[in-house]
């Protein structure tokens, strides 16, 4: 029997009085490449902080291939990748010398880093500084920092946010690059035609909850009509959110 890469079952996740996570359970497969969809603030991110867990939920739990995620088990994060904002990067240093803190958090050496720098199309940036880096080549940084250390599950928060289409079109060969080696991947995204493109399934949430899970194809034949994008604006309405 395989385990299922994420099982989360029951989650909730209350911040003062919001509720921002209400009873989400949700199943990823091992080497499905998965989009977690939905308005602003809809828990996206705080249900992927605490299936990743880094966030502990109030009530429910996620197994992560196939271990508890809370409490912080420092063993399992080695085990996957979480793609931090291009913020995170530590200031001043240039892309090679980021890449290489991060690898060397995990005990990989630098030649490793050097190849993954290598393989986001970056070695010809490898001496910029990341304040120099545009929006996409400091977004490809970004995900080759998180694959550093060879993860079998990629959480990736709105990746291709602000980028031109030729930068979101390169990055998404990337990401499914990424899937066809074998990694499980978990996605969120505003750009629904990046989910109907990339994923196999998708869970739309609003207001802390699932709404709906499934191949995108399947959601749009489902609802009868033409694209994803209708399908998110079925289910979510199309009222202005925060
Ligand atoms: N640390 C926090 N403290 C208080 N409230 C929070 C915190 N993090 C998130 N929230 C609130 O919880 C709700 C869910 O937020 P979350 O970031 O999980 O949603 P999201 O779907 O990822 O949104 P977005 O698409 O805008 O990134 C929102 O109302 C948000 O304002």
């Amino acid at each position: 029997m395989t385990t299922s890469a994420i099982t989360a079952e029951g989650l909730r996740k209350r911040y003062g009085d919001v509720l921002a996570v209400d009873g989400v359970s949700l199943q990823v497969e091992t080497g499905e490449f998965y989009g977690i969809l939905g308005p602003n603030g809809a828990g996206k991110t705080t249900t992927m902080e605490i299936v990743e867990g880094l966030r502990e939920p109030d009530e429910g739990s996620a197994l992560l291939l196939g271990e508890p995620s809370w409490p912080r088990n420092t063993d399992l994060l080695r085990r996957i990748g979480v793609q931090l904002q291009a913020s995170a990067f530590f200031e001043k240093l240039t892309a090679r010398e980021q890449i290489r803190s991060f690898a060397s958090f995990y005990g990989v050496s630098d030649a490793r880093a050097d190849a993954m720098l290598d393989s986001v199309g970056l070695t010809d940036k490898a001496h910029v500084q990341d304040d120099r880096l545009s929006g996409g080549q400091a977004q490809r940084l970004s995900i080759a920092c998180a694959l550093v250390h060879d993860p079998e599950l990629v959480f990736l928060d709105e990746p291709t946010t602000g980028l031109d289409p030729q930068a979101r079109r390169n990055l998404w060969d990337l990401l499914r690059g990424i899937n066809e080696e074998g990694r499980t991947v978990v996605l969120t995204t505003h750009y629904m035609d990046e989910a109907e493109t990339l994923c196999d399934r998708v869970a739309v949430m609003d207001r802390g909850k699932v709404l709906r899970v499934g191949p995108p194809r399947e959601l749009i034949e489902e609802l009868g009509v033409d694209s994803l994008e209708d399908v998110f604006l079925s289910l979510t309405g199309r009222e202005y959110r925060e």
